[in-house]
């Protein structure tokens, strides 16, 4: 039987939403995860300090009994953000990153920004201070394909903005092409990337070959396999620039089995397996900690967790549920589409 024993990973983006739902998913990230950036695309969003401090406080509420895990809270850019605010939440230990959400690009990012000028006040504060800015990198121009969103967003948004503020430091989130990783490989310093697991496993043929397959659905859209191959190479590279965010993203089945479903795919419960199933097929299991334990901790400036894991692999296959039951419905979870034999013992 073979093992492998990692410091315990944390997981750099995350979404656990609020009320049922939250106490429905939770369990699912505090088993594995010690830390997890939590995404603030509430409705209404996670806007300031106080509301940042008040999710914290459901999120521990909510927190499965025994279960150590801390919760980096993150707060949604707006074009009324206040960087006093901002700079408040960050001295106080208990803001990790502002979020920015172009308008309209994402699940409730109706709130997000519309114009980045309006957000330099903030970003400005926030290159003097070192917060990072988290980025969901993609333009949301109607005459964008949608494929294409990520590498405009590059060559329009986040490029100019690094030039204009170097000394910020920016998290691309959930990198979905190979344009996205070049960017980040080929930049001297201050940009970093996180990769989902379902980016490292499915491509476009997932959610359109066969039928339309919602559970397969997420933004950034997955791409095709060219970009997937590109995220893998660069996730089991053990570049300090990349690292673990799931994007675990829970919606109910209705809202994501119907005429306009939801983007989103839920994969805190068996993301740890999926990883090590990646990491081995690419010869790569020695890179696995790096990349779930030990690169986000170095980007944000935190020591890596003291604590372990251990991944075993059976010789059978380990059962995960096709959904789990949560107090506001059903949430699927994502299906691989092979069998599954790493386990978290
Ligand atoms: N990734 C997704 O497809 N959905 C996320 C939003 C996001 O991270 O873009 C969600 O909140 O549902
Ligand atoms: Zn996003
Ligand atoms: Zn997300």
């Amino acid at each position: 039987m073979r093992s492998i024993t990692i410091r315990r990973p944390d997981d750099w983006h995350l979404h656990l939403r609020d009320g049922a739902m939250l106490e429905g998913v939770i369990g699912d990230t505090s088993r594995h995860f010690a830390r997890a950036i939590i995404m603030p695309n509430l409705v209404p969003p996670v806007v300031t300090t106080a509301d940042a401090k008040a999710y914290r406080d459901r999120i521990m509420a909510a927190l499965p009994k025994g279960d150590r895990f801390e919760p980096l809270m993150t707060l949604y850019l707006t074009e009324d953000t206040s960087p006093d605010d901002v700079e408040e939440g960050a001295r106080s230990g208990l803001v990790t990153a502002v979020k920015l959400y172009p308008a309209g690009a994402t699940t409730n990012s109706h709130g997000g920004v519309r114009d980045m000028a309006k957000a330099m006040p903030v970003l400005e504060r926030m290159a003097k201070i070192g917060l990072p800015l988290c980025v969901h990198g993609e333009v949301t121009t109607p005459e964008v394909d949608i494929f294409d969103r990520e590498k405009v967003f590059i060559d329009t948004v986040l490029d100019p903005l690094r030039r204009r503020l170097p000394d910020l430091k920016v998290t691309m989130e959930h990198v979905t092409t190979s344009d996205g990783i070049d960017y980040i490989r080929s930049a001297e310093r201050n940009i970093a990337g996180s990769i989902t697991t379902h980016h490292l496993i499915i491509n476009r043929n997932a959610i359109l070959v066969g039928g339309i397959k919602p559970h397969y659905y997420c933004l950034p859209v997955a791409k095709r396999e060219s970009h997937r191959l590109a995220l893998r190479a660069a996730a089991t590279s053990g570049d300090r620039r990349f690292f673990l965010g799931t994007d675990s993203a829970p919606h109910v089945d209705p809202l994501k089995e119907c005429a306009c479903g939801c983007a989103g795919i839920y994969t805190s419960i068996n993301t740890m397996s999926c990883l090590a199933h990646v990491f081995e097929q690419e010869n790569a299991l020695d890179k696995l900690e790096a990349f779930a334990s030990l690169n986000g901790p170095a980007w944000y400036g935190l020591a890596p967790n003291e604590d372990t894991i251990t991944l075993v692999r059976r010789d059978t296959p380990v059962p995960y549920p096709a959904k789990i039951e949560t107090g506001a419905g059903p949430v699927t979870v994502f299906d691989p589409m092979f069998d599954l034999f790493w386990d978290v013992s």
